[in-house]
């Protein structure tokens, strides 16, 4: 199965078009106003309008109320909302409750960050959220996010990475690594597709989507390989 691919934090019509057209399978809008990439509900609402079906329009905010929340969803019309602050899993649950939404939680990685203790957030966010791979890893910085920085992808116990959407400090440099190496369900990026802050390149990310699809072929070989070596039982 190919790898899911979310480009986040567009502001721009054209970054629109530019993610769709290079296969993206989820486009997200950043909620949080500290973000350089901070769009209004309004301003996500136009954008939303230009985006085909069956591509996941995902809503990211960072310590936002559930009152805040339910209040976007109810002018831009997201698929499903991303929770990338200090929100505990049952605080997610409530405000994904409170805005008739899906979440995504996001845990943010630490360079100290204990495998066992991805596992068991995991297993809790799953006891909350019904939604398969509904757990994003991203790079702990003190931005929250969008910054471009990579953790130790060796942290992701393997059984773990089928479920997760792995970010942070992606690029068209790392991607088929990510991908051969980790095997998430996705990956989502910012400032790897980037022209400046909020300024998508169609170039750069037309060149990831590319390098995770390489990342792909690779898995899909390696898969093939096993089983026509495969010995009969
Ligand atoms: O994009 C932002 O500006 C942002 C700000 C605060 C919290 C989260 C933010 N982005 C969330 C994302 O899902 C990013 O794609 C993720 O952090 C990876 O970013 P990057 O390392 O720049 O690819």
């Amino acid at each position: 199965m190919r790898t899911r691919i979310k480009i986040c934090g567009l502001t721009r019509e054209e970054d629109v078009h530019a993610a769709v057209a290079a296969g993206a399978d989820a486009i997200g809008f950043v909620f949080y106003p500290k973000s350089p990439r901070y769009v209004t509900p309004q301003r996500a609402a136009e954008l939303i309008r230009i985006v085909p079906p069956f591509i996941t329009t995902v809503g990211l905010f960072v310590n936002a109320s559930p009152d805040e929340v339910a209040r976007t969803v109810r002018v831009a019309p997201l698929s499903l909302i991303q929770l990338h602050g200090d929100e505990t899993v049952a605080e997610a649950a409530a405000i994904a409750a409170a805005a008739g939404r899906q979440f995504m939680k996001v845990f943010r990685v630490k360079p100290d960050t204990a495998p066992d203790e991805l596992l068991e957030y995991e297993q809790a966010n799953r006891a909350a959220s019904p939604l398969f791979a509904s757990l994003l890893l991203d790079t702990y910085v003190d931005a929250y996010g969008g910054a471009g920085k990579g953790f130790d992808w060796s942290l992701i116990p393997k059984d773990l990475a089928p479920r997760v959407v792995l970010s942070g400090g992606l690029s068209v440099h790392n991607a088929t690594d990510a991908v051969a190496g980790v095997r998430p369900y996705a990956v989502d990026i910012s400032s790897g597709v980037e022209a400046s802050k909020g300024i998508k390149d169609a170039r750069k990310i037309a060149d990831f989507v590319a390098a995770v699809r390489a990342g792909d072929a690779i898995l899909e070989s390696e898969t093939h390989h096993e089983r026509e070596t495969a010995v009969p039982r």
